[in-house]
């Protein structure tokens, strides 16, 4: 019998793993009801677990404009706060009352406004691509999940290159000026022609490609330089890839489309000006921190940059005096490349749904901190996500002590190839089940790996190739962990490790190995673990004690060595037993050992 087919998203199937980047503290206060099957041996029932109470909507605050149909979006699922202009100690203010924040590149979502949101921001959305106004690593340390959008308004931008492109060849800008100065100019105005020239598109992404694209048509020549594109991207539009220095030392027209990070700050400077051809004239609607901006009033000063049409500066806006933007030989505007009634619609569409989307629970396609997860591939991982966070819970609970895990081996054993299974979201859940139980730190799928490697614990990952079935995407997972003690000696391995291994059977997590003992528990509510010396009437005896106190078992199984040997005897319960009652079943004399376990 399949899973339960109702989930749309990943929502885990039990309150304590709910949304992957919900902290434990938003659970009274967030959003929305999942519709999960739960099986049990001999019959299927529905449950509705209302993750969190409905009357508590989440709020967004949208701190920049965003066009009407991506706020109306918002508003459907949501309180929104459009607040516009908040100065910085504004915004940490507010922050602590926000589930999630859209913005544009006018507002800095700096470190100190995750710290101010105590704990309550999950999704930062950036209506647009540039997310360099996101600190990105303290989102990530506050397991904030950072979205943007990062197509729609790609074509706007390229428009806008090639405006100013062309504004800048005909002096455009200066010329009007002048006109309605009262002023005709003929002679001063006299342009550059486009066609024949070298255009060299540095940063051979979206926007480059469709720069480059329009250049052609203008009759350019184009090349481009990008450590990272494809070489059949640039051949298909008729593109030359180069080095930095040869695009440089070529062009006639330079433009930018590179990210602003700390490899392309300031990347244009005293240096590589001095490398360019004489009179080269550049455009920049990428980032003005790309280009050292007093270099370029030197270049511009000296003749070797001949003009220069600028979208973006370090600063915005610039301060009023800056000498470059007062430059006679400098076309500006007021980042507007994403500035067209079209992209910021389309914009403010794409970053509604996303932060929606995040905030509900489901994997964004435009995550920017986080692994992104193909709906397809998620669809058929969601069983083993819970099977990974209950096998990481598992085995940090047979540490003795529960601490000083530092060294943990997962195995993902499948009848696929190996390079078929993304193990991202896997390794996430297995972090969060491991150091949840041990701690008061929340781990979702955007912190796990950053946790993780805070705490000094370190996850290897093997995958096996099975014969089996490659139906499925997984066989089963096992969790392994080194240079500990148990506090149930049975689940030590041959090898002298903690060892738990897991499989989804009809859609539901069950354990199948504690140590070297085969069992077979779905885990479900809690389990208790016993080993006992194999002999009738083990099962009635647990059975009864467990009974006596109401607590209902959904599971038991017994695994063996060999018969009348030792036995692990694995039982699911629904209710957590009395102490008392733990303490009658460690009595039974047959009994050597056992732990209580919760999932
Ligand atoms: N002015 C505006 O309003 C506006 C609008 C949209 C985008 N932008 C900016 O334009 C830039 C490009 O946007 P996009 O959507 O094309 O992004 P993109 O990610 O599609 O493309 C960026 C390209 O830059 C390349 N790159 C990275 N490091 C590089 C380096 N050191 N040298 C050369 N290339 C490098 C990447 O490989 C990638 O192909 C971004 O900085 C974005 O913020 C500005
Ligand atoms: O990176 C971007 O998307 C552009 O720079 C647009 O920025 P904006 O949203 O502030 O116009």
């Amino acid at each position: 019998m399949a899973a339960a087919s109702s989930f749309t998203s990943l929502k885990l199937s039990t309150p304590s793993t709910t949304l992957p980047w919900k902290s434990h503290h938003s659970l009274s206060s967030t959003f929305g009801v999942a519709t999960i099957s739960f099986r049990r041996q001999h019959h299927r029932e529905h449950r509705r677990f209302v993750v969190v109470s409905m009357d508590a909507k989440p709020t967004i605050l949208v701190a920049e404009k965003l066009g009407e149909a991506g706020l109306n979006v918002l508003k459907e699922f949501a309180n929104v706060d459009c607040s516009y202009n908040l100065s910085p100690e504004e915004l940490c203010t507010k922050i602590s009352i926000c589930d999630a924040i859209i913005v544009r590149s006018g507002t800095k979502v700096n470190r100190k406004v995750f710290e101010s949101s105590g704990g309550r921001l999950k999704v930062v959305g950036r209506a647009g691509v540039g997310i360099d106004n996101v600190d990105l690593a303290a989102a990530t340390e506050h397991g904030c999940l950072v979205v943007n959008a990062p197509t729609a308004n790609t074509v706007a931008a390229a428009e806008h290159g090639i405006a100013l492109l062309t504004a800048m060849a005909r002096n455009i800008a200066q010329a009007d000026a002048s006109v309605k100065a009262g002023k005709w100019l003929r002679n001063k105005y006299v342009g550059v022609s486009l066609v024949g020239k070298t255009l060299a598109v540095m940063g051979f992404g979206k926007v480059g490609s469709e720069v480059a694209r329009r250049a052609k048509g203008l009759g350019m020549h184009v090349i481009a330089h990008d450590p990272y594109a494809p070489a059949d991207r640039a051949r298909a539009i008729g593109v030359e890839l180069v080095s930095f220095d040869e695009a440089i030392a070529s062009a006639d027209f330079i433009s930018l489309h590179m990210p602003l990070t700390p490899a392309t700050s300031k990347v244009f400077n005293d240096e590589t000006f001095a490398k360019m051809k004489k009179g080269a004239r550049i455009v920049n609607v990428a980032r003005g921190g790309v280009i050292d901006e007093e270099a370029l009033v030197k270049a511009l000063d000296a003749g070797i940059v001949a003009q220069a049409a600028l979208d973006v500066f370090t600063e915005e806006p610039p301060p009023k005096d800056a000498k470059l933007v007062q430059h006679e030989s400098v076309t500006a505007t007021p980042h507007l490349g994403a500035s067209t009634m079209e992209a910021q619609e389309g914009v403010a569409i794409e970053i509604a749904e996303a932060v929606v989307g995040a905030l509900k629970g489901e994997l964004a396609a435009t995550a920017v901190n986080a692994p992104m997860v193909p709906a397809e591939v998620l669809t058929e991982l969601k069983p083993f996500v819970a099977l990974a966070e209950k096998l990481g819970r598992l085995a940090v609970q047979l540490v003795a002590g529960g601490s000083g895990v530092k060294t943990v081996k997962v195995t993902y054993a499948s009848g696929r190839a190996p390079d078929d299974l993304d193990t991202r979201l896997l390794r996430a859940m297995i972090t969060k089940g491991l150091i949840e139980p041990i701690s008061n730190v929340f781990v979702n799928l955007v912190n796990a790996d950053f946790t993780a490697k805070q705490r000094g614990l370190r996850i290897t990952e093997e995958r096996i190739v099975l014969n089996g079935s490659p139906e499925s995407p997984l066989e089963f997972i096992q969790v392994q962990i080194a240079n500990v003690e148990s506090k149930f000696d049975s689940a030590i391995s041959e090898l002298g490790e903690i060892k738990v291994e897991g499989r989804v059977k009809d859609g539901i997590s069950h354990l199948t190995k504690v140590g070297s003992f085969e069992v077979d528990v779905s885990l479900e509510g809690s389990i208790i673990l016993c080993r006992q010396v194999d002999q009738p009437g083990m099962i009635g005896k647990v059975g009864s004690i467990l009974g006596e106190e109401n607590v209902n078992v959904s599971f038991m199984s017994v695994g063996r060595i060999a018969p009348r040997k030792h036995a692990v005897m694995a039982i699911g319960v629904d209710e957590e037993p009395k102490q008392q009652s733990l303490k009658r079943i460690g009595e039974i004399p047959a009994v050597e050992e056992f732990v209580y376990l919760n999932l």
